[in-house]
C-alpha cells in the first residue's frame, strides 16, 4: 500500500529548521519533483478515505493546494483554500496559526455555513494548523466530514484525536537527523 510514497519518504533528506529536524519531500515541499503517480496514488487513498459525498475540499497554502486540487479534479467537488495573506472578503475568519518552526495567521474565505467540509493536508507534526483550523470552520458552519493528512509526524493527530477531532492519515514517521523511517501505513498490519 501507498508504495510510492513510502519509497519517497524513505530517501527524503534532512535539514536543520533550528533544533527541528525537517525533511524535504515532494508532497510538504513540492521539491525535488512532485510526480503525478505520487499525487494519484494519495488522492485515491483519500478517496477510499473519505469518498465523494461532501460539498468543498478546505486545505492550507501552500502544499495542501495540490492535494486539494488532484482530490477536485478527481472528484469534481470544488476548493477553498485557507491562505497566509488577508483578502478582507465579508465573512473571512482570521487565526493564529504555529507549527513546530513558524508561527502566522490564516485566512479563510469561501466556506459556507451548512458545507460539508473534507479537510486535507500534507503534514501533521504538532497539530498546531489544524487545533486552529478545524475549530474555525465549525464556527463558520461547515460540518467537516473527514480530516486526512497524508504524513503524520509527533503527536499532532493524538492531540488532535484529544480534542475530538478524528484526523487520518496515510504514513506515520520518525525523523532525526538521520533521516525517514517510517513507523505505520494505512491500510496496513503493523
Ligand atoms: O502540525 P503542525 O505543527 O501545524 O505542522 C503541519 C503544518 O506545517 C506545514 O505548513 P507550513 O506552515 O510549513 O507551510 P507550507 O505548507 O507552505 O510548507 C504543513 O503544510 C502543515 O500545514
Ligand atoms: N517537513 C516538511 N513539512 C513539515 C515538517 C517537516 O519536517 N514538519 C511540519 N511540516
Amino acid at each position: 500500500m501507498l508504495e510510492v510514497l513510502q519509497e519517497s519518504l524513505r530517501k527524503a533528506p534532512i535539514v536543520n529548521r533550528g533544533e527541528y529536524p525537517y525533511f524535504i519531500h515532494p508532497i510538504s515541499d513540492g521539491v525535488p519533483s512532485l510526480e503525478p503517480e505520487l499525487l494519484d496514488e494519495i488522492a485515491e487513498h483519500m478517496i477510499n478515505i473519505a469518498g465523494t459525498d461532501y460539498d468543498r475540499i478546505v486545505s492550507i497554502e501552500a502544499m495542501g493546494i495540490p492535494l486539494a486540487t488532484a482530490l477536485s479534479l478527481k472528484t469534481g467537488v470544488p476548493v477553498s483554500i485557507v491562505r497566509k495573506r488577508q483578502y478582507g472578503l465579508e465573512g473571512e475568519m482570521i487565526l493564529s496559526q504555529s507549527t513546530g518552526y513558524s508561527k502566522g495567521e490564516l485566512f479563510i474565505n469561501g466556506v459556507n455555513k451548512g458545507e460539508k467540509v473534507l479537510v486535507v493536508d500534507d503534514v501533521i507534526s504538532t497539530g498546531g494548523t489544524l487545533k486552529a483550523l478545524l475549530p474555525a470552520l465549525e464556527k463558520m458552519g461547515a460540518q467537516i466530514t473527514n480530516v486526512i493528512v497524508v504524513i503524520s509526524r509527533g503527536d499532532g493527530a493524538a492531540k488532535m484525536r484529544d480534542m475530538g477531532y478524528e484526523v487520518d492519515t496515510l504514513v506515520k514517521i520518525d525523523v532525526d537527523h538521520d533521516g525517514v523511517s517510517i513507523l505505520e501505513v494505512a491500510g496496513e498490519q503493523q
